[in-house]
């Protein structure tokens, strides 16, 4: 049997993540397609209390922390068991999203959402994570041309923030080199489809059989 391996995937909204992993998937065998937040029970509850339009009131120090007690759920029940069973995780965003949008968005400090965020994680970080990088217009107008997707509270941020986000994203791929590869999410569907699949491939190629 091969080690399984996690595999995350990361960018600012409406880059084209849940699209291209779900069709990563279908190519894989022995995939596990998941998100953050949610991907389990308590975790999709949590997040219908983050993503809620009207939780107009939530601090940033009690959002980061609602994200980072999703994440502990869904690593613990659903993401550790499939990769002990050997498979390839593929999530939608993880702790990097966290430290874009909290630590770097909200402005509350990228060392300090990452240290609440190893209560959660224990050390257990992606062994690749694909950033999708976008103009956050043309994400945001993607998302828009979409008419069933919902519209959360996150997404009804101003343009600054979403910009924020962005450069969060640039300063993590600063620090960890190794671990993030940037793909450009603007072109076409195939195309993006074609990058991040050969990227996929080339990872899952230097996995050890245990
Ligand atoms: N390369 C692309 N070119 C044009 N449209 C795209 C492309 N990729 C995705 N889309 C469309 O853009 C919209 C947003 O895509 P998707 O939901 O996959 O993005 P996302 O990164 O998961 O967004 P979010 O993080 O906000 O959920 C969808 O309607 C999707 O069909
Ligand atoms: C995990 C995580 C997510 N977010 C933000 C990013 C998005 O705006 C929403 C999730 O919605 P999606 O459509 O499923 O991408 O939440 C965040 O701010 N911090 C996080 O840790």
């Amino acid at each position: 049997m091969e080690s399984g391996i996690f595999i995350t995937f990361e960018g600012p909204d409406g880059a084209g993540k849940t699209t291209i992993i779900s069709m990563i998937a279908e190519q894989l065998e022995n995939a596990l397609l998941t998100r953050e937040p949610g991907g389990i029970d308590i975790a999709e509850q949590i997040r219908r209390v983050i993503l809620d339009k009207d939780n107009t009131a939530m601090d940033p120090r009690t959002e980061a922390l609602l994200y980072a007690a999703a994440r502990r759920q869904h690593l613990i029940e659903k993401v550790k068991p499939a990769l002990d069973a050997g498979k390839v995780v593929l999530c939608d965003r993880f702790v990097d999203s966290s430290l874009a949008y909290q630590g770097h968005g909200r402005g509350l400090g990228i060392e300090e959402v990452f240290n609440i965020n190893q209560f959660a994680i224990e050390q257990m970080m992606p062994d690749l994570t694909i950033y999708f990088d976008i103009e956050p217009e043309l994400g945001l107008k993607r998302i828009n041309r979409n008419k069933g997707r919902e519209v959360n509270r996150l997404d009804l941020e101003n343009l600054d923030f979403h910009y924020k986000v962005r450069e969060g994203y640039y300063i993590l791929m600063e620090r960890f080199p190794k671990r993030i590869v940037k793909i450009d999410a603007s072109g076409t569907l195939e195309d993006v489809f074609q990058k991040t699949m050969k990227i996929v491939l080339e990872r899952l190629e230097q996995r050890k059989p245990v």
